[in-house]
């Protein structure tokens, strides 16, 4: 039987059941697409994660990370593929489970506190179907974990950004949800505050073993954060994997420049060695001719005042830190190569230097466009 979606409902009730009756479960999306408004939103994403995993939902503005979670959700209905919690089927094309009845918590990018009530109600809302005194006990043990129990009483327009994701975080998780979604939960936090919020957030979902989603943009953040990430791209899944294996081999030149700043440099084989404009990358059992792209991480482009594959001309150079950036002018080629180096590694001043490529940093993709 098909019930309708439930877009009326109130999303903060997405995670009330009663407490203490679920544990953490496995999330799977099967073969989800979502069309809206005459558009494909999301193709054929398929993903799973374990009990107890974190997924980082990854990828830019309107690819499809928030439409992905709120079809998790249950506030948003897929139009085609399937969502299975804990191996039952939540939604399908004969299915669909409403929000309060997934086991799913929500918490949101702005963290959607209630303003006209205290803190421990606001933990409290969730646990409506427990009796009155269980549900104070609970809630405030729910502050405790999250270190405001001392603030129980107050109202969340006297909070920090970061003392009101630790309350969102604590409304979310006290129904103990089987799975938890997280919309950009850390973008409205300066970046010191952000730092510290992930770590405790991690800590927190480790230690209450919860499943967890969590959206972001930020490569870094799905790195620290997750066990697995899914890189989406124009609502289509580009690569699954964990941060790890995204960063080291990244399906596409798409996936390599989310990661990291690269240089993408058109290449060639040529006698079995992929060959671009700053010399030899790697070897390649592709005919002669081919066509290649390579992309080169900044760091992966190695500089000396005398050694080196080709010569260049140091056009820029600014110091950033921990490294220099600086912008090379390569004989033969007409766009400028962009490198990150140590600020010992070349003497100030030097401006006719050498350059080669360290392959670890590179990456080889068959085609002038740079697909996989
Ligand atoms: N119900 C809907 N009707 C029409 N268009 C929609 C609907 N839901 C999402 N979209 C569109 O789908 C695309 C993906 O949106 P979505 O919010 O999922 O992306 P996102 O990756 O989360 O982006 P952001 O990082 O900016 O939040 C956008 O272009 C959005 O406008």
């Amino acid at each position: 039987m098909r019930t309708d979606t439930t877009e009326r409902r109130d999303p903060r009730d997405a995670g009330r059941m009663k407490t203490g009756v679920s544990f953490a479960a496995d999330l799977e999306f099967r073969s989800i697409g979502f069309r809206a408004a005459g558009r494909t939103i999301l193709s054929d994403i398929d993903i799973r994660i374990h009990a107890g995993q974190i997924l980082c939902l990854l990828g830019p503005s309107g690819s499809g990370k928030t439409s992905l979670l709120r079809i998790a959700s249950g506030i948003e209905r897929q139009t085609a593929g399937q969502i299975f919690i804990g191996g039952q089927e939540v939604a399908g094309p004969d299915r669909f489970v409403p929000p309060e009845q997934r086991g799913v918590g929500l918490m949101f990018q702005d963290f959607a506190l209630f303003p006209h009530m205290t803190l421990v109600d606001n933990v409290r809302y969730g646990l409506r179907s427990l009796p009155r005194e269980m549900q104070r006990e609970t809630a405030t043990a729910a502050l405790r974990r999250v270190g405001l129990e001392h603030l129980a009483e107050t109202y969340p327009h006297n909070l920090s950004g970061g003392e009101q994701q630790r309350v969102a975080m604590a409304r979310a998780l006290v129904p103990r949800p089987q799975v938890l979604l997280m919309d950009e939960p850390f973008s409205g936090l300066d970046s010191r505050l952000r730092d510290e919020m992930r770590s405790e957030t991690v800590a927190i979902l480790r230690e209450t073993r919860a499943t967890a989603v969590i959206v972001t943009h930020d490569a870094e953040e799905a790195m620290r954060l997750g066990d697995r990430i899914a890189l989406l791209r124009a609502g289509r899944l580009v690569q699954y994997g964990t941060g790890r294996e995204l960063y080291r081999q990244p399906a596409d030149l798409f996936a390599a420049s989310f990661f990291s700043e690269i240089n993408v440099l058109p290449a060639s084989v040529q006698g079995g060695t992929v060959v671009c404009p700053l010399g030899a990358v790697a070897a390649s059992p592709r005919s002669d001719g081919t066509a290649m792209t390579v992309g080169l991480r900044l760091e992966g482009v190695r500089v000396s005042p005398d050694e080196g594959s080709v010569q260049a001309r140091v056009v820029s150079r600014q110091f950033v830190g921990r490294s220099d950036l600086l912008s090379l002018a390569v004989d033969g080629f007409d766009r400028r190569i962009r490198a990150r180096i140590r600020p010992g590694d070349l003497p100030d001043g030097v401006q006719e230097v050498f350059v080669s490529v360290d392959p670890q940093e590179a990456f080889v993709f068959e085609g002038s466009g740079g697909s996989a």
